[in-house]
Parts: C-alpha cells; structure tokens; sequence
C-alpha cells in the first residue's frame, strides 16, 4: 500500500481524498494524522499561491511528498466572494453555517437568473528536492435561496448543480466526486500518482 499525505486539516476534503484515492490503493494521510503539523498561514491572494503555501511548508517539514488543495467558492454576484476567504468568511472563529448564513444574507435580493456561482480548487504538488506543480478544476452551479441536503461539508448545501437537478450536500459522495471542482483536478494528477508516486515517491 502507497502513501500520500495531504495538507489539510479539513475533515470534510481529508474523506473526498480518501474516496478517491482508495480504489488506487493509495492509502491517504491528511494533518489530522498529525495533530502537530502547524497551522501554514494563507497569506497568497489566489488559491494557487495559498495551495504551494500549504504543499512547500508541510513537505520540507515532513521531507516527503505532500500534496494541498486550496479551494472556495466564487460567486458572480458578489464580485468573486468569498474565494480565498471561503474557510473564514463569516470570521475567524464561525463555522461552515456562519459563512452559508453571510452569504445567503448578501445575495437576498439576487434574482435566480444572476446567482451564478463556480467551485474552484487548486491542487499543489510537491515533492522534495523537486518543483512544485499544480492543476485546477472548477465546477459552475447556482447559489439557492435555502439549504438543501446533508452531505457533503461547506457551502455545498446551497450550490445547486443543474445537470444533476440537486445540491451538492444532495449528491452521494462518489457523485459529487465524479463532477466536483476537487474531483475535477484530481483527475488531471491521475497519471501523476498512479506513475511517479507509486514508483518514486511512495514509502510503502
Ligand atoms: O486549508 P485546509 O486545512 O485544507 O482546510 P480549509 O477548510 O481551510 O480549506 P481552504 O483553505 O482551501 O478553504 C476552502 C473552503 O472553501 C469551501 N469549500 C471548498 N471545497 C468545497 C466543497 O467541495 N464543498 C463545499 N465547500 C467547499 C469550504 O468552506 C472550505 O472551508
Ligand atoms: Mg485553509
């Protein structure tokens, strides 16, 4: 069994990562097997910059490969907000309902036809002693008026996917992985890690 270590500590990505890594056999560690790791500050403006951030600092201080995904939400109506802040909107110390809450508050008087909106991640890829790399996936929806649904973590029951005719908190987690911004990246790094990291970088 192969190893792969993702920066996060966010229990929600930490499950879609294992979900989609597991039929490789690639076994996935996230942060919160390592309660130590430290907190990598998100200073970059862009989710690229914010996902080498995590990736370079967890790498060189593990010496081992590491990949990050920083990710969020963009939303036309609010001129591309939250994006970076999408963890933290609603504040430091609020919760995946605060942020749904601010945003649902700020879009009250948006008419269904403008509250277009689009989940976008970034992957970062670093391997020691190597350049980091990285791959993007994005995902279009609509921001609903309500919540709907119980899966899934984040803003994903108020982002409405018209193909499916569902939330993303309404969608099985193979579904939502299958057609996710996360899903959608992941899929550009395939030939990545079933190659390289299971011949080069994997301890197993
Ligand atoms: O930095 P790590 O430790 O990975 O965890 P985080 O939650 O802080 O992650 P980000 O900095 O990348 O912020 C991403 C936020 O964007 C939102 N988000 C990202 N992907 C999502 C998804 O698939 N479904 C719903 N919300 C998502 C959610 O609010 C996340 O907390
Ligand atoms: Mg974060």
């Amino acid at each position: 069994m192969k190893e792969i270590i993702i920066a996060t500590k966010n229990p929600g990505k930490a499950k879609e990562f294992k979900k989609i890594f597991d039929p490789y056999g690639i076994q996935v560690k996230t942060l919160l097997d390592f309660p130590n790791a430290p907190d990598i500050e998100e200073t970059g403006k862009t989710f690229r910059e914010n996902a080498i951030l995590k990736a370079e600092g967890i790498a060189k201080l593990l010496q081992r490969p590491v990949i990050a995904d920083d990710s969020g939400l963009t939303i036309d109506a609010l001129d591309g907000r939250p994006g970076v802040y999408s963890a933290r909107y609603a504040g430091e110390n609020k919760n995946d309902n605060d942020n749904i809450e601010k945003v649902l508050h700020e879009m009250k008087d948006v008419p269904f036809e403008d509250r277009t909106a689009q989940f976008r991640c970034t992957i970062a890829v670093t391997i020691p002693e190597e350049q980091t790399f990285t791959v993007e996936g994005v995902c279009n929806g609509i921001i609903l008026t309500a919540k709907r649904g119980t899966n899934g973590f984040g803003y994903d029951p108020i982002f409405y996917y018209p193909d499916k005719g569902k939330t993303f908190a309404e969608l099985d987690p193979e579904e939502k992985n299958t057609i996710s911004h996360r899903g959608r990246a992941i899929q550009k790094l395939k030939r990545w890690f079933t190659e390289e990291l299971v011949r080069d970088g994997g301890n197993g």
